[in-house]
């Protein structure tokens, strides 16, 4: 049994730090262990051009604890209105080097996302042309598809078109949740990548329902069955580069979590290694976590990999019951529960 991993420094490629004053709790936590982060651009207003993703940076940066080095990677926000002029602007002057596209209306602070794909293709030609990658929240937001069945209906209904029309265009399928959805990106042709969470690794949606609803376990796209969780293990287990980490960590205020319509989204960078470690250790493969964790994601977005290491080792301990969130609380994933590893 290996009690001791040591590992090339990880980083996160799908995480949302919020702004403002949570940022210090935030970007902390993410710097703990990330060396670098795609940082999600669904703010409000969200981050639409390279001028507001710089300034965001800024705030990042200045959030960061005394002496890190962390690096905040910036995606843009694609609106109906992205031009591809925004878009080659941002690459060019290296304020951004993706761009997100959020379904309008398929979760949190999606509102100014885009409504029909047609309206982005000048953007996506541009993003082709320069080789900057398309970062997707895969579901579509019909009221009358069901809420499980949402991620399978968006490569149906618009992935395999839009991986088609664009046949140079890079594509992360962020934070996958189906067996649908492994099986396309597996088939697919290297352009194609997907992140994937700890949360869902560990989890299924009896998790979130079965004897109670547990609103911290609540997040988009939502937890599924757990044929798709066993089916995102194993897309894990083949070791495949095409799959990398992704936390999707994505607080909210206990408040906004624990009320009659919580808000999507699990708090996880404060342990993040943590869970992906014990999910690869209960799939028996700790040997795959360095290549998922260190160099899948780097070497898709042809970035080099991290040099120095850091070291996980089997000691359990308490998860905290909640952690600062600005002014506010947050109840991370784990609240008050063991968790096997921890970082040396
Ligand atoms: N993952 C979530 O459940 N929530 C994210 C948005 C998102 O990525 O869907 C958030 O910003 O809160």
């Amino acid at each position: 049994m290996t009690d001791r991993l040591t590992i090339i420094r990880p980083d996160d490629w799908h995480i949302h730090l919020r702004d403002g004053e949570v940022l210090r709790n935030t970007v902390s936590d993410a710097a703990r262990i990330f060396s670098r982060a795609i940082i999600m651009p669904n703010l409000v207003p969200p981050v639409r051009n390279g001028d507001e993703a710089q300034g965001y940076r800024e705030r990042i940066e200045a959030a960061r604890p005394a002496g890190s080095i962390f690096e905040p990677l910036m995606v843009l926000y694609l609106t109906n209105q992205t031009s591809p002029e925004i878009i080659r602007a941002a690459y060019s002057k290296g304020q951004a080097i993706a761009a997100k596209l959020y379904p309008a209306g398929a979760t949190t602070n999606s509102g100014s996302g885009v409504t029909a794909l047609e309206h982005i293709y000048p953007a996506l030609e541009a993003m082709a042309d320069v080789g900057m990658p398309l970062l997707v929240h895969g579901e579509v937001t019909h009221s009358d598809v069901d809420i499980f069945d949402r991620e399978k209906a968006f490569i149906d209904q618009q992935l395999i078109k839009l991986v088609e029309r664009f046949p140079t265009l890079k594509v992360v399928f962020e934070h996958i949740t189906t067996a649908d959805a492994a099986e396309f990106v597996k088939g697919a042709s290297d352009r194609i990548g997907a992140t994937i969470t700890a949360h869902h690794l560990l989890y299924n949606r009896n998790h979130l329902l079965a004897g109670g609803v547990r609103p911290h376990f609540y997040c988009l796209p939502i937890l599924k069955r757990q044929r798709h969780q066993q089916a995102l293990c194993d897309a894990v287990v083949s070791g495949s580069n095409k799959f990398f980490l992704g936390t999707d960590s994505a607080p909210h205020a206990q408040h906004a979590k624990e009320t009659s319509c919580g808000c999507a989204g699990c708090y996880t960078a404060y342990a993040a290694i943590e869970l992906y470690a014990e999910a690869f250790d209960s799939l028996g493969v700790l040997d795959k976590l360095e290549a998922f964790a260190s160099f899948n994601g780097p070497d898709y977005y042809g970035l080099p990999r991290n040099t120095d290491t850091i070291t996980l080792v089997r000691e359990s301990w308490t998860a905290p019951d909640q952690l600062p969130f600005g002014d506010h609380m947050v109840i991370p994933l784990r609240a008050g529960e063991t968790i096997n590893w921890r970082v040396e």
